[in-house]
């Protein structure tokens, strides 16, 4: 997947990098809209479930897609982490030929772990119903398609920190000379965009979730947010997951970014 093109060019502005995090919830919410077509279908995430995978089907889905997509040069991007890195096969492209836009911090940082534990142990929940309709291959595809989608959008803090920081290093310099976590994560944070964030990605869901009938239903269309309407993923859930995971885990790597940012 190529990165957006502020990333590659060189020219990296806050309101592009913004504009691609905005673009980055559509791709969020759809995948959270494809995953919500299954039920949960638990016995997917059982170890030795299935005697011919050595962990769970969907550890075996992810390894194995990890390793193709590896081959083909997607972790050659910096915002891109596998959630297996151990012994990925090399890619078999040549290296980019852009010069590199971040610190070479960026590449040390992973926090994928934390990602995979709070999708599968708190945010999956939410939002697939309970049950098992045998269509494990798919649920375990489109977990991972999810991983990704987020995985990428907080990753995508780098760039953030980056113009950040080209902003005002005088603001910064000092903050990161005394290893100031609380000081960076201040000066990092934007109250009223992350309001912004909230509401936006909640209106994305209705927007995006909503049944379509070709039957006009009165309810819809006199009271838009009528409680009884139902979505394919409940918009309070998507706009938790930003308010709860993914804005502060941004900041996370924006913060473990800045900290190495003058090695
Ligand atoms: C990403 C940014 O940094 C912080 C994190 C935000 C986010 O993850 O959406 C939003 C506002 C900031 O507090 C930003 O300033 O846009």
């Amino acid at each position: 997947m190529a990165a957006e093109s502020n990333s590659k060019s060189g020219i990296l502005t806050l309101e592009k990098v913004r504009e691609a995090l905005i673009k980055q919830e559509d791709t969020i919410i759809s995948r959270l809209i494809q995953r919500a077509n299954f039920p949960l279908n638990s016995p997917a995430y059982d170890e030795g479930k299935f005697p011919s995978f050595p962990g769970s089907l969907l550890q075996f889905v992810v390894k194995e897609t990890e390793a193709l997509q590896s081959k083909v040069g997607r972790y050659e991007n910096p915002e891109e982490h596998p959630f297996f890195p151990e012994s990925l096969p090399l890619s078999l492209l040549p290296p980019p030929a852009t010069p590199p836009v971040l610190h070479p911090a960026a590449g040390s940082i992973n926090i994928n772990e934390k990602i995979w534990e709070f999708y599968f142990d708190e945010l999956l929940p939410l939002f697939a119903a309970p049950g098992d309709d045998g269509s494990y291959a798919s649920a375990a595809s489109s977990d991972l398609d999810c991983l990704q989608a987020i995985s990428r959008r907080i990753h995508y803090g780098y760039y953030v920190a980056e113009v950040k920081f080209k902003d005002s290093p005088q603001d910064y310099e000092p903050a990161i000379r005394d290893q100031d976590r609380d000081g960076l994560m201040k000066l990092l944070t934007f109250v009223d965009v992350e309001e912004m964030v909230k509401k936006r990605v909640a209106k994305k869901a209705r927007v995006l979730g909503q049944e379509v009938s070709l039957v006009d239903n009165a309810n819809a269309k006199t009271d838009k947010h009528n409680a009884s309407e139902k979505y394919k993923v409940d918009p309070s859930v998507v706009s938790r997951l930003y308010e709860e995971w993914i804005m502060p885990l941004t900041k996370l790597v924006q913060v473990e970014y800045l900290l190495r940012r003058l090695d």
